[in-house]
């Protein structure tokens, strides 16, 4: 997918919204896990109760991989539901990969390739030989993390190193790496007081802002911040949506939660217009 054509769905759905998918066993209605693939029937009654509401969903691969092999084949199933029926979605696979050159590239193969996602996200701390690989794709977005949303983001993150701060650094040498266009970055919504910031660097990327929700970022302090004329954002929230009920109706709480945050962005994108 184009980053035009994701513009063009967020003004048609008037949405910048991301839903995570970070499905644990532990947190769907029981009468889900008698079925024989529990992950991949609750993201499908999420999908079809959310899909109006959402520019993209994001699979964090955790939830899968933490279930093997059948998690593989539910995270399959769930990115082939997506593209089969809903091929106008932006899809991130959250996978936070990086490594040496050629490592990354099999990486960027299974996720660009063989699961056909729009999207993965990837870690900088291994530098340009081991993010190039996944840039070279065509038509293929890399979602680099700048500014992480956690606590241990003031670890290594803000640190001032020769005279700049590192998430800084990482922004602006990214620039520089070939296919650079291909970049977004990874935000926290945590840390919308930085955004003024980053927006000096990166005016015209992409923005994935998680972190909304359950972390306790809020969604008007990152468009404040945040927003271009592209709007440049994708806002996820993963629990506060789809465990906002954990008894049968949880697609259609999940609808709701989706709908509050989708009001939301449809209030500020008007006054973009
Ligand atoms: O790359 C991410 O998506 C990510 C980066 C970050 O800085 N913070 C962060 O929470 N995430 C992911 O975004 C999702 C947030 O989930 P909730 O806190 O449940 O909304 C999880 O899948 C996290 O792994």
């Amino acid at each position: 997918m184009t980053t035009q054509e994701l513009v063009d769905q967020i003004w048609k759905k008037k949405s910048f919204l991301c839903i995570g998918l970070d499905v644990d066993l532990n947190k769907v209605p029981s009468y889900l896990l008698e079925t024989e693939d529990p992950i991949f029937e609750f993201n499908k009654k999420i999908i079809d109760a959310t899909h109006h509401l959402a520019v993209a969903y994001k699979p964090n691969t955790a939830f899968y991989e933490a279930y093997g092999l059948k998690g593989w084949k539910s995270l399959e199933k769930t990115i082939q539901y997506l593209n089969t029926n809903h091929p106008e979605i932006f899809t991130i696979a959250d996978a936070k990969r990086g490594d040496i050159g050629n490592t990354s590239a099999m990486y960027a193969k299974a996720f660009f390739e063989d699961l056909a996602f729009d999207s993965v996200t990837v870690a900088p701390y291994m530098g340009k030989d081991s993010i190039e690989p996944f840039l070279s794709f065509k038509g293929k977005h890399t979602i680099m993390l700048a500014l992480t949303s956690n606590q241990g983001a003031f670890d290594f993150q803000t640190k001032t190193i020769g005279g700049i701060e590192l998430y800084k650094k990482v922004l602006e040498t990214s620039k520089e790496w070939q296919n650079s266009k291909n970049l977004m970055y990874v935000v926290g919504a945590t840390k919308a007081e930085f955004i003024g910031e980053i927006r000096k660097i990166v005016p015209n990327s992409f923005l994935l802002v998680p972190g909304v929700g359950a972390q306790g970022g809020n969604l008007q302090d990152v468009c404040k911040y945040g927003i271009n004329d592209q709007i440049g954002l994708l806002i996820n929230s993963s629990r506060g949506i789809i465990y906002a009920s954990k008894e049968s109706d949880f697609d259609v709480v999940a609808a709701e939660k989706a709908k509050e945050l989708q009001q939301q962005m449809e209030e500020i994108l008007k006054a973009q217009s």
